[in-house]
């Protein structure tokens, strides 16, 4: 039974039949730019815990910067161990694996709290149409899969341990630096209230005009992104679109829309997508750090650019953007 959600036929009953034609030519997407000259920072976390104080302040100083003037880095010397992805990278492959009609089931029973998405279905133009797959994991659920789920629920739970652990620290070096007690993501960024989001991009079928991910930002504090050796991740510089070149030791960390509140613009979520690949799959795994529904999101810093808002008031507000208009508006709604 086929696992491949059926694109085409998807495609062609939101916009008619004359999708976007095939291109041939693998550089279609013109406005991307490698990152020969410029180059992602990569920070390496090693150095915080080293004990040695030169370094660690070193070390800070390029995630602020690279925060700052990015929203995206890489780090490497992480510590959390090879098999981890492996194992999760494993599991995921064998999620995607299922029959389609699986996935979609109403109540998919056997993994409960999961949901499964895909394509688009409020897209309003090629250009909103997202040629990829995508399971969402709330992590406050993972308790209650089923048995004959152990092993996804073992894996998971052993994968997001270590990459919230990671994610804290980063969390806390950047809120420091903008006045944010140590406390204050403890408090509202606790792992039940984050979340996994599983992708599965295919290899592109239509022409150049449908991603294999949209652009745009995310709504978390922190992404923390695994991804396979395949690339397509493109991130905003400077009104140019750049790649990041996947490195097998490097995680990709980037700044969400919470953050940049938080911080009053001081670090910025950055748009970003993921361009098919040609003729091959991908995978990736976000971890996203969240806070409550309830918190209330203030700036630190004077004047403050954002009005005060909850969490829940925001996705409230971007889900009924990305219904009305294919398109999350954003931060921009809650400017002073
Ligand atoms: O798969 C990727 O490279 C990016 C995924 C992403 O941006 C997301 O899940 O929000
Ligand atoms: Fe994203």
């Amino acid at each position: 039974m086929a696992s491949q959600p059926p694109f085409k036929t998807n495609f062609c009953s939101i916009f008619g039949s004359s999708f976007p034609k095939q291109s041939s030519d693998s550089n279609t997407y013109t406005s991307t730019i490698q990152t020969g000259g410029l180059k992602l920072p990569v920070i390496d976390l090693s150095h915080l815990t080293s004990g040695e104080e030169i370094k660690s302040k070193r070390c800070v100083k390029q995630m602020v910067a690279a925060a700052n003037e990015w929203g995206f880095f890489q780090i490497v010397n992480h510590g959390i161990p090879k098999d981890v992805f492996e194992m999760m990278f494993l599991e995921e492959k064998k999620l995607f694996d299922l029959p389609f009609s699986a996935k979609v089931r109403e109540r998919f029973s056997d993994l409960s709290k999961i949901s499964y998405r895909w394509g688009n279905p409020n897209a309003t133009s090629p250009a909103q149409y997202s040629l990829s797959e995508a399971f969402h994991i709330t992590l406050s659920e993972i308790s209650k899969f089923s048995d004959d789920r152990n092993n996804l629920r073992t894996t998971v739970e052993t994968y997001v341990q270590e990459i919230a652990r990671v994610a804290q620290m980063i969390c806390q070096v950047l809120g420091k630096q903008v006045n944010v007690n140590s406390e204050y993501f403890e408090n509202i960024c606790e792992l039940k209230n984050s979340f996994l989001r599983l992708n599965k991009y295919h290899p592109r079928v239509f022409g150049s005009e449908v991603f294999g991910l949209v652009p745009h930002t995310d709504t978390s504090f922190l992404t923390i992104l695994s991804q396979d050796q395949i690339g397509g991740l493109e991130l905003k510089k400077n009104g140019e679109w750049i790649s990041v070149k996947p490195s097998s030791e490097a995680l990709t960390v980037n700044i969400g829309d919470m953050f940049q509140a938080l911080s009053n613009g001081v670090y910025q979520s950055v748009r970003h997508r993921v361009i098919s690949p040609a003729n091959i799959e991908r995978m990736s795994i976000a971890f996203f750090v969240c806070p409550y529904l309830e918190t209330e999101i203030e700036c630190f810093g004077y004047p403050k650019k954002y009005r005060r808002f909850s969490f829940r008031e925001y996705k409230e507000q971007s889900e009924r953007d990305v219904k009305e208009t294919g398109d999350k508006v954003g931060l921009s709604r809650f400017l002073i």
